[in-house]
């Protein structure tokens, strides 16, 4: 049986924002973003130093959900989505599966090679927004983020061979200038460590369309680079400390896993 049904958690909130350019002042959503001054005047101020900085960010503490395809970042988001003070931001799927009726995860799926840029361009987009939206709640968890969408996913294209090295250089570009000029803040990376099988497994019990093609050996690539990443660090710098939760576990399990973590997470809004 193969169905893509809600999870028994429930809905975790969705965030739907947008992102333009006007005047001299970005905005996104309802987000103002400001030149930083000097160093030391905020919580991140040397990571913040120079760049454009959202308005009161440094308030409050970002805490991204790193992991494999199907390894369980909506169900651990869902479980978090029930305590008060706590935002959560599942990624933007549904727009990378349908913008203006045309859908780029489909397409990179079945033609990686002609349609992997078109699908990364916009998940940078989409994820640059969700990083930039204004937060309610003194405490946000956000599924993945724009550092695994370039050093997992555009890495692996272009590293499998699927991805020209123009389009790399081109996305790289984009990636560095972003970086440059734009505070990300992230206070903590919590990593759902799981094997590639236990992904698979998931992947088919979950039965999304575009994700029939993806064989083992694809989250066996991604497996290796989350873990050069993360676990090994042999790859690029980290933009936030990690907190490693081994993610193979039943569901009954991993919520209890997730509630003897729970200080451990929120201590990020106490840095
Ligand atoms: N610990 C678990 N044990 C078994 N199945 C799980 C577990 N966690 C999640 N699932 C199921 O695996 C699939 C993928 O989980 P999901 O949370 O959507 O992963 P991700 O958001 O990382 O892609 C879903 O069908 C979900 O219900
Ligand atoms: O930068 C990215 C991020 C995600 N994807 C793909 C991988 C999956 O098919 C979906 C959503 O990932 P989940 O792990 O199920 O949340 O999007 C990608 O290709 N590039």
């Amino acid at each position: 049986l193969c169905a893509e049904a809600p999870s028994p958690l429930g809905a975790a909130a969705r965030h739907q924002g947008t992102a333009r350019h006007r005047g001299t002042a970005l905005r996104a959503g309802s987000v103002r973003l400001i030149q930083s001054r000097a160093r030391g005047g905020m919580r991140r101020g040397d990571v913040s130093a120079g760049k454009l900085v959202r308005n009161g960010v440094d308030k409050k503490a970002v805490i991204c959900i790193e992991g494999n395809i199907a390894s369980g970042k909506t169900t651990c988001l869902e479980y978090f989505s029930k305590t008060s003070n706590i935002e959560v931001l599942t990624e933007p799927v549904a727009k990378w599966r349908n913008v203006r009726g045309h859908n780029p995860l489909g397409l990179m799926y079945q033609d990686p090679e002609r349609w992997g840029i078109t699908l990364q361009t916009y998940v940078q987009l989409t994820m640059l927004d969700r990083h930039l939206s204004s937060i309610s709640a003194p405490v946000r968890m956000m599924e993945r983020s724009l550092f695994s969408a370039k050093y997992i996913f555009v890495e692996n294209l272009f590293r499998s061979g699927k991805m020209p090295e123009v389009d790399y250089a081109v996305l790289s570009e984009w990636f560095d200038w972003i970086t440059t000029n734009i505070s990300i803040p992230v206070d903590l990376i919590v990593y759902l460590q799981t094997s590639p099988q236990t992904c698979h497994d998931r992947l088919k019990q979950r039965c999304r369309e575009e994700e029939k093609v993806i064989p083992l050996e694809y989250l066996e690539s991604i497996h290796k680079l989350y873990e050069d990443w993360l676990i090994k660090r042999t790859y690029v710098s980290l933009p936030a400390p990690v907190l490693v939760i081994p993610a193979d576990h039943d569901l009954q399990k991993m919520l209890h896993h997730y509630e003897e973590n729970r200080d451990k997470i929120l201590a990020a809004s106490y840095l």
